[in-house]
């Protein structure tokens, strides 16, 4: 099919390249001039495992311009995935999502199956259908269909070559734009699920929340913990052992952050008080969140009630590892909060980089041993594998002090005390 990907972001690219690796004939417009030559050359702005190959794989089906009207011209699907970043109030900012199908619309000569993957609160996909409607479009123009996307960073190129299910959301029943969307999924194996406008919305939102609220629940049982000499990691074993529970999000730490769930949160609970729906669970996962890294400089400080003159390495800047996004990353708030109390930080990620405005009070290093040497404290904010499997006696001999403080709960406590350090965790014991 040709399909057009409104978007070179996380979403967009990696829509665009897995849909040109299953044989779709794929052009991805973006406003970012830079981007779009970056990507001509072949070069990706992200660090995404894979999608560089697959981008590269498949130049013979796909291909970037910032000329939307080109794009357009062949494409029988119209995707869209523009960023719907939060506003201050923790509504969504839809001004990118309306801006791109309003201009496409203008362009169109044909009929295009519209496809929404942007994730937008309910009520959203049903307004654009009826601007388009009230702007004079009709049937023959447009078919608009919800498609949220469920990928992660980190491992967007598999999650999306391997989804869970595809969730489809239309204004009628339509088994024609079925069949069209299952052509575009063509060779990607997943149960189908049809329902309306906003079913395909609340389906992405609630999914999002019960995850961040798995993660809420864990870091409140962890603080429990504590009091109690019990290890969390235990009871997220005992607790996941149950099929009706399921093992995954239960890792404890400073909380979740990333680009999603902070703002998925806040839009969906915005919503929800718009319609006078009290959302007790999504204000309590929320509070719980924001309170986290509290915790943790609490227990820092019960040990160093000055953390002035330390020096603090920091491991991990990425919100979580296998990607250089740093967008809500809990490691720049933990960043933020040290140097409030007067600290410099020294950081070290694989792949993502401080932003400008942390540069001045703090520094960031090319490689572990930089980062180490002479630190009082080591704080493994993201869990990237490289702070998993480095060798922690080595890392001693460079710190001055001996003190861990496992901000993702995925060290070896035991392995790490047995040489001698300090472990910090959250409800370890
Ligand atoms: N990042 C994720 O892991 C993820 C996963 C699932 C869903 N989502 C949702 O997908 C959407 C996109 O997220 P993202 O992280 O890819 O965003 P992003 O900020 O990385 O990318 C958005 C891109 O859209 C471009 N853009 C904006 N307006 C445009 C227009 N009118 N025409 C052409 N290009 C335009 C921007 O230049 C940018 O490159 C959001 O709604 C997000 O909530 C994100
Ligand atoms: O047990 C866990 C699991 C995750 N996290 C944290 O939670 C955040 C989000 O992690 P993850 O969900 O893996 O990353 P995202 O790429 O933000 O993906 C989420 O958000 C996307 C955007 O909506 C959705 O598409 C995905 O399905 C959903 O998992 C990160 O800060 C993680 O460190 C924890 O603290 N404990």
């Amino acid at each position: 099919m040709n399909v057009c990907v409104i978007g070179a972001g996380y979403v967009g690219l990696t829509t665009a390249a897995v849909l040109s690796d299953i044989g779709n004939h794929v052009i991805c417009v973006d406003l970012d001039m830079k981007k779009v030559e970056s990507l001509r050359k072949g070069s990706i702005p992200i660090f995404e495992p894979n999608l560089q190959e697959i981008v590269l794989k498949n130049k013979q089906r796909l291909s970037f311009t910032n000329d939307l009207g080109t794009a357009l011209e062949n494409a029988e699907m119209v995707i869209v995935a523009v960023g719907t970043p939060p506003l201050p109030d923790g509504s969504s900012n839809l001004s990118y999502l309306y801006s791109a199908v309003f201009s496409m619309m203008k362009y169109a000569t044909s009929h295009k199956i519209i496809m929404i993957k942007s994730t937008v609160p309910p009520g959203t996909n049903e307004a654009i259908y009826q601007s388009l409607i009230d702007q004079g479009y009709n049937s023959n123009q447009f078919t608009l269909v919800s498609n949220p996307e469920f990928l992660r960073e980190g491992s967007a190129v598999y999650d999306m070559l391997h989804p869970d299910r595809i969730v489809v959301g239309l204004h009628e029943e339509n088994p024609a734009i079925i069949q069209k969307v299952k052509e575009l999924y063509h060779g990607i194996h997943a149960p189908f699920i049809i329902t309306n406008y906003s079913g395909a919305e609340l389906i992405k939102y609630a999914s999002n929340a019960f995850l961040a609220t798995k993660i809420s629940f864990i870091n409140e049982m962890a603080r429990i913990c504590e009091m109690f000499g019990a290890d969390i990691t235990h009871i997220a074993e005992g607790i996941g052992s149950d099929a009706r529970i399921g093992y995954s999000f239960l890792q404890a730490g400073i909380g979740y952050g990333g680009s999603c769930f902070p703002k998925d949160l806040q839009s969906l609970s915005f919503v929800a008080k718009e319609k006078n729906i009290t959302p007790h669970i999504l204000d309590a996962t929320q509070k719980v969140n924001d309170t986290q890294m509290d915790f943790y400089v609490n227990k820092i400080m019960d040990v160093f009630p000055d953390l002035s003159s330390l020096k603090i390495a920091m491991l991990g800047i990425a919100f979580k590892a296998d990607t250089d996004d740093i967008r809500e990353s809990r490691a720049i708030e933990f960043i933020k909060k040290l140097n409030q109390l007067g600290c410099t930080v020294h950081a070290y990620d694989p792949k993502a980089q401080l932003p400008n405005e942390l540069t001045v009070d703090n520094q960031q290093h090319p490689n572990l041993q930089d980062t180490l040497k002479d630190a009082d404290i080591t704080i493994v904010a993201t869990g990237w594998k490289e702070f998993l499997t480095m060798d922690w006696m080595q890392a001693k001999q460079l710190m001055r002090g001996n003190t861990i403080v496992d901000a993702r709960n995925c060290l070896d406590k035991d392995l790490l005390e047995s040489y001698g350090f300090q472990y910090i965790g959250v409800g370890r014991g």
